[in-house]
């Protein structure tokens, strides 16, 4: 197990625990008025305990644990890796947040690139975690700029949010999107270029 990873000043977090998570979940099924013993839930809450381990597996990783791989490939145009799945966790009712990222930059003048696989590992370093996707989407855009310093980043986000859809509001199939750009793609021209690269189907 990696070290703990400090997320946004908010604090260290601790240690997984899957005793504390396993009781926890013992204690909703009471508290919806199910019976923890019966059958069919007498290994649910080990189950989802694990589960969660793997669902928050991202509070374990930082960006640069992913993005090992970079080579100097003197390639200074844009890369871009369209429709990266998502499969992240509202941090407000801890129900999935579905959907695709797309992820582009333009290399640094040295022409640092990464392995294209990272782009998508670090899409679930961030999405692995309790999220909102505003955040979501600028800690993607960030960590890229910070490690792989390229002239600009583009990163849009598009999810449909089972807060909205299976309580609450009920909307079912309404998308989000969020987008973060940095350096040289705010420029409008570069923009538009990615842009139009992303809406292509
Ligand atoms: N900005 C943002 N809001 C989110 C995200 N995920 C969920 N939310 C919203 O967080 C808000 C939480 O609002 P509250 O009023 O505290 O919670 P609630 O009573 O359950 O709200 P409703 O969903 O409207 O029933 C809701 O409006 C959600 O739609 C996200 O990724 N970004
Ligand atoms: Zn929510």
């Amino acid at each position: 197990m990696t070290d703990p990873v400090t997320l946004d000043g908010e604090g260290q977090i601790g240690e997984f625990d899957e005793k504390r998570a396993e009781n926890a979940v013992r204690e909703l099924l009471i508290a919806v008025g199910e019976d923890p013993d019966r059958e069919g839930l007498r290994e649910t809450p080990a189950r989802v305990a694990r589960a969660y381990r793997e669902i928050f597996a991202g509070l374990w990783q930082k960006p640069e644990d992913v993005l090992t791989t970079t080579f100097d490939l003197g390639h200074d145009e844009m890369v871009l890796v369209k429709d990266i799945e998502v499969l992240s966790s509202c941090e407000h009712h801890l129900v999935p947040f579905v959907g695709v990222a797309h992820v582009g930059y333009i290399p640094s003048v040295e022409g640092k690139i990464t392995g294209l696989s990272k782009l998508a590992r670090l899409v679930d370093v961030y999405a692995r975690r309790p999220q909102v996707q505003e955040r979501l989407t600028t800690q993607i855009a960030d960590s890229l700029m910070e490690i792989l310093e390229p002239r600009g980043v583009i990163v849009v986000v598009e999810c449909e949010h089972m807060c909205m859809s299976m309580r609450g509001v009920r909307k079912v199939g309404a998308k989000t999107i969020t987008s973060a750009v940095r350096g040289q793609l705010r420029d409008p021209a570069t923009r538009n270029e990615a842009m139009s690269l992303i809406m292509a189907r």
